[in-house]
């Protein structure tokens, strides 16, 4: 048997971290079997769908990396499949015409909730052997209802919560068309895992409630059950569900905010589920590991820490063109200015062992790519009577050496013993003279990636 997954969200929205990472682990469970991975976009709820939504997440999957290998399908395209299978079970009596207004199904339930009896359709409609039903009244277009089995339990084995059992008392007839013919959720996807060959549904544990009235339903249907494991919720910072109407943020603010795709991805597989003590591993290894097994049976929370951490860390392992290409743009828009300015792949490599994101990256990187202008009062804190000698001296002594790291670190070590200062009596004011500032990386690496010229022009300006 091939195995064959989906993600179906619903285009009410972007995609958040929860829906991407119960997409990747549907995702990943079909690549680790070899099997098909398909995309089914849920867009039923007209007042709430929308093309950008659409958009959103297949540019979320895009960026993850979520590759669907069928699909994406849309529901509003099938309607004419859900009416072809209404019929059929209006055909075959699992369905039947319900008449009742919407008022009369609110006053039944009020009556029901009077007598303390669980709000439920009451059956009025519902075929019975040797049944009389009321007659047909005029000018009402009916609902279609899901003739639901009465007695016994709708009994599953999910593959992540274990066996789970809901007693068909506790499910209704199921309304699967409404009047004007359109068919309903649970109906729809139903239909889909059974048309799409889905032989393991993977979705968030927000569903438990659907799996039942679908089990039915495929029964009805004769149609083969699909393995179902929901996964457990990922939460926000807050505890609460990650939903769009809670205000998730998308995916797709974390590459506007400077993450790597395989740092989330690395991320979202952690977030419930483990391989002993692993947290750093490339997609190919978690292809290879993931199963159901080692899911979390508890709602995982949210944690930026984490993120930025691993994220630091595929920075550290990029290497320097790629982060380059993506530093450039940021820079760009900055006003930095390249000319005469240091090559940023060096820069880069300077720069990536502290950036937790693409964005610190650059924010650092501004450093080598605009005019230094050292505040007047640093300036009279740091560049004083006493020090002015050594920078004179060490001024005179970089026409000499040859520019590298090395060179620069021993020639002002002379400096300092020649003048009894201390590293950092030197090395602030050479960091403000030159770049503006007193927060950079070793002095002796930036001096070497500005370039003498750049170094003695800005010392001799800036020094006055
Ligand atoms: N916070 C979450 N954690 C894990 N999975 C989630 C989360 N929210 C949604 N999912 C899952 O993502 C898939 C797609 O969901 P869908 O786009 O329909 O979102 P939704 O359930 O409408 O979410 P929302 O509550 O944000 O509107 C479903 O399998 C759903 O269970």
């Amino acid at each position: 048997m091939t195995v064959r997954t989906r993600f179906a969200p619903s285009p009410t929205g972007y995609l958040h971290l929860g829906g991407a990472r119960t997409a990747l682990f549907s995702w990943a469970y079909a690549r680790h079997f070899g099997g098909t991975f398909i995309l089914r976009i849920e867009d039923t709820d007209l007042e709430r769908s929308t093309p950008e939504a659409v958009q959103a997440i297949l540019d979320g999957m895009n960026w993850l990396g979520l590759q669907h290998d069928e699909g994406p399908f849309y529901q509003m395209k099938r309607m004419d499949r859900y009416r072809e299978v209404v019929a059929q079970m209006l055909e075959a009596g699992n369905a039947y015409l319900c008449y009742c207004t919407p008022e009369e199904v609110e006053a039944m339930r009020e009556r029901q909730r009077a007598i303390g009896e669980k709000p439920r359709y009451d059956g009025t409609w519902r075929p019975e052997p040797g049944k009389t039903l009321p007659p047909v009244p005029e000018g009402i277009r009916p609902v279609v209802r899901f003739k639901n089995p009465l007695d016994g339990d709708v009994t599953w084995n999910d593959v992540v919560k274990g066996t789970i059992t809901i007693s068909n008392r506790e499910l209704d007839d199921l309304v699967i068309a409404r009047p004007d013919g359109t068919p309903t959720y649970n109906f729809c996807v139903a239909v889909d895992d059974w048309d799409m060959r889905i032989t393991h549904v993977i979705r968030g544990d927000d569903h438990v409630n659907n799996t039942p009235r679908q089990i039915n339903i495929l029964r009805a249907l004769g149609a083969p059950l699909p393995e179902y494991g929901h996964v457990p919720m990922i939460l926000g910072a807050d505890g609460e569900k990650l939903s769009k109407r809670h205000g998730a943020v998308s995916v797709m603010e974390y590459p506007a905010q400077g993450f790597l795709p395989e740092a989330m991805l690395n991320y979202l597989a952690r977030l419930g589920w483990s391989h002993g003590d692993e947290e750093i591993f490339s997609m190919e290894q978690f292809i290879q590991w993931f199963d159901l097994d080692h899911l979390s049976k508890s709602p995982a929370q949210f944690n930026p820490e984490k993120l930025a951490w691993l994220n630091n860390h595929y920075i550290r392992q990029s290497d320097d063109a790629r982060l380059a290409a993506l530093v450039r743009p940021l820079l760009e828009k900055e006003g930095a200015q390249f000319d005469g300015a240091p090559a940023l792949e060096p820069v880069i490599a300077l720069l990536k062992e502290r950036a937790n994101t693409i964005n610190e990256l650059s924010e650092a990187a501004m450093l080598f790519y605009r005019q230094p202008r050292p505040d007047p009062a640093l300036m009279a804190q740091h560049v004083t009577e006493a020090v002015r000698p050594a920078l004179a001296q060490f001024i005179g002594q970089c026409r000499g050496i040859e520019w590298n790291k090395a060179a620069l670190s021993a020639s002002m070590k002379e400096v300092l013993a020649a003048h009894k200062l201390k590293m950092p009596q030197l090395a602030m004011p050479l960091r403000l003279l030159v770049t503006g500032q007193l927060q950079t990386p070793s002095i002796d690496a930036v001096l070497e990636l500005f370039g003498r010229e750049t170094v003695l022009a800005r010392l001799e300006k800036n020094l006055g």
